[in-house]
């Protein structure tokens, strides 16, 4: 037994937040993690002198009772600053706003464990503000942010680390859009409908809060921008490269999702046509994302793959990800699911365990 202790401060209990919840409650560990703040949008429960906070698998019961109002951002910095042991913040929302504090935060010496994409796939120099590793910052970990729980990042990390050098990573970057080409475009003929399928993506918990955040391409841009900026590409933002978007040109200004679910049906036979002309010559189409370090080029879009190609027997929401570097000739295929609350959870939670391991 070590006899060290972590404080956890948890941002978020949604599908993803509850799982979170759910497995560092239940988690055996010679580490105590000692939760001292759990806040969603309305309220909270806080741990006012800091002592962990008890929560048991009722927890959820327990959060639902609580009358603390949720604090503002640079209310819980000030709290966490005041922490009196090592301190991590797990965000677990999609939020810009809260991830756009993310340089306070680790400037104040907090560390984080998310999932939340946003601030890595903002603007290049919010990046390097996150990851400018002055002596007394934070620590950040997002292994979550692309592929979930698969080790991807900390694979490329590590083996960059090393001197190894990326050459071209490929792959089914979205959970989402995995699901819905793996049901939609399939060898066998089917008569699938492209807004059924995101529909039941939504239920499955795989789509962002916003499913027109997968749908617009902006999900996996987000993701090839994180993992070309690791490769050492200084990618502006996720709207400097070329992006396919799904969304029918006249729903792109629908405000509401549910608005937007209501109308696409009307747009279904733009794609079942596409999945016709590639059956036509023996292919499915498959949602890509492309990193060329030689070349400096990213690209998202879909692509037609041969029956006979790997890509075209995928399952489920699988994501996988091709990476071909200096040392792997033959690439690396990382492949398994890509989304879902649990393998998600199990990525963030993986994070808090090597931060406070290096605390
Ligand atoms: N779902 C998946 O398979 C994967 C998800 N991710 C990422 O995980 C994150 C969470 O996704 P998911 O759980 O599906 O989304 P949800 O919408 O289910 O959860 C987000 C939660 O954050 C809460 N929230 C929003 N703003 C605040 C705030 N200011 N303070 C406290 N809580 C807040 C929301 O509350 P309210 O609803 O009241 O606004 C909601 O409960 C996202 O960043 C997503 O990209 C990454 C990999 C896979
Ligand atoms: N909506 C995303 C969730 C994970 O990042 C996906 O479908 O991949
Ligand atoms: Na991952």
């Amino acid at each position: 037994m070590s006899g060290k202790i972590v404080n956890v401060a948890v941002v978020g209990a949604g599908v993803v937040g509850s799982s979170f919840m759910n497995q560092i409650i239940a988690m055996k560990s010679p580490i105590t993690y000692s939760l001292i703040y759990v806040g969603e949008a309305e309220n909270s429960l806080i741990s006012k002198d800091y002592s962990p906070l008890k929560l048991d698998a009722n927890w959820k019961d327990t959060l639902a009772k609580a009358s603390d109002k949720t604090l503002t951002l640079p209310e819980l910095i000030e709290f966490l600053k005041k922490s009196p042991k090592p301190t991590i913040l797990v965000d677990n929302t999609s939020s810009a706003y809260i991830s756009g504090f993310y340089p306070k935060i680790v400037e104040a010496g907090i560390s984080i464990a998310t999932p939340n994409k946003k601030a890595f796939s903002s603007d290049l120099a919010t990046w390097k503000e996150i990851f400018a590793g002055r002596p007394t910052d934070g620590l950040v970990y997002h292994e979550a942010t692309v592929g979930a729980g698969l080790p991807i990042l900390s694979f490329l990390r590590e083996i960059i680390q090393t001197g190894d050098e990326v050459e071209k990573i490929e792959g089914i970057f979205s959970g989402t859009l995995s699901y819905i080409f793996n049901e939609f475009s399939t060898i066998q003929p089917n008569d699938v409908k492209f807004s059924d399928i995101v529909k039941v993506a939504k239920e499955l918990g795989y789509t962002e809060p916003d499913p027109r955040d997968d749908l617009n391409g902006l999900d996996v841009a987000r993701k090839v921008t994180i993992v070309a900026r690791i490769s050492g590409l200084q990618v502006e933002n996720p709207q400097s490269f070329p992006v396919q978007s799904l969304i029918p040109k006249p729903l792109e200004s629908i405000e509401s999702a549910a608005e937007f679910l209501e109308k696409l049906p009307e747009y279904d036979a733009d794609l079942t046509k596409l999945k016709e002309e590639a059956a036509k010559e023996k292919k499915v189409l498959r949602f890509i994302g492309k990193v060329d370090v030689k070349t400096n080029t990213v690209s998202v879009g879909i692509e037609k793959y041969d029956y006979s190609h790997p890509f075209a027997a995928l399952k489920g929401s699988d994501n996988v990800i091709s990476i071909k570097t200096k040392r792997y000739t033959n690439p690396v295929v990382i492949q398994g699911a890509g989304a879902g609350a649990d393998v998600t959870a199990a990525g963030i939670l993986g994070d808090v365990i090597k931060i406070a391991q290096r605390l």
